[in-house]
């Protein structure tokens, strides 16, 4: 393990391709080199609330993530310990009682909406990266995912697109591009980017390697 991890923010839009731009980095490294934290996971915890009252967050705020424990872990992992990191329940809006156990490893990929928006966060980043899809492929994406994995309705999609997502997206996601060193068109697809960072990654892991 070099002493220090390299950090890799990875922001965009909901339905951007985050998700998919990690896995596709992730596939050229070992198991043992990337650990990928999701901000998602770092959703205040809401069990204490009922179901009812849970479904009026606002999701896209930034308010609603637990920042300063996500800060904790990463301050932890950077200085090689282990965290215990939650692991969050979108069918039941709050995180399950079970935490996973997760060492550090040597590139640590942190990705969510808005992981640019906070600069405790940013200040400790190596690269950063913004996945840039258009509103209209990002919706469709979202309500297919939506309705077949996090059990939502078509209705209930379209409402909180509408109410918090659009325009959550409008004010903070979307003025965190400036902060990014590498914008990302059309995500996962891009496999010209996915080789750019892959090389990017190798290059830092190198000369990490070689100073230890
Ligand atoms: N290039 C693409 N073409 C078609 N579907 C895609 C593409 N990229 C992602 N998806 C799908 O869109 C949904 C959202 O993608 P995901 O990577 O999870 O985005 P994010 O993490 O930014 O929300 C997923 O169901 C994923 O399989
Ligand atoms: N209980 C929740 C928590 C979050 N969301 C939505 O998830 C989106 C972020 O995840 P992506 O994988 O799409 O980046 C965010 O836009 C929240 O609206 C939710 O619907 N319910």
């Amino acid at each position: 393990m070099p002493e220090k991890p390299v950090v890799i923010g990875v922001a965009g839009g909901s339905g951007s391709g985050k998700t998919t731009v990690t896995r596709s980095i992730c596939q050229r490294f070992q198991d043992k080199t990337i650990l990928v934290i999701e901000q998602d996971y770092y959703y205040k915890d809401q069990s204490h609330l009922p179901f009812e009252e849970r479904l009026n967050t606002n999701y896209d705020h930034p308010l609603a993530f637990d920042n300063d424990l996500l800060k904790e872990h990463l301050h932890d992992l950077m200085n090689g310990k282990t965290i215990e990191k939650p692991v969050y329940d979108y069918k039941v809006h709050t995180r399950s009682t079970e935490v996973i156990p997760v060492e550090p490893k040597e590139v640590i990929i942190l990705e969510g909406i808005l992981i640019l928006e906070d600069p405790r966060l940013v200040d400790l980043m190596d690269i950063k990266v913004f996945v840039d899809t258009d509103s209209d492929v990002r919706i469709i994406r979202r309500l297919l995912r939506d309705i077949k994995e996090r059990g939502r309705t078509l209705d209930s999609v379209i409402d909180q697109y509408t109410n918090n997502v659009r325009p959550m997206h409008l004010q903070f996601v979307e003025p965190t591009k400036r902060y990014a060193d590498i914008i990302i068109p059309e995500g996962g697809q891009n496999h010209v980017a996915i080789d750019i960072m892959a090389t990017k990654i190798e290059k830092i892991l190198s000369k990490n390697r070689q100073n230890n």
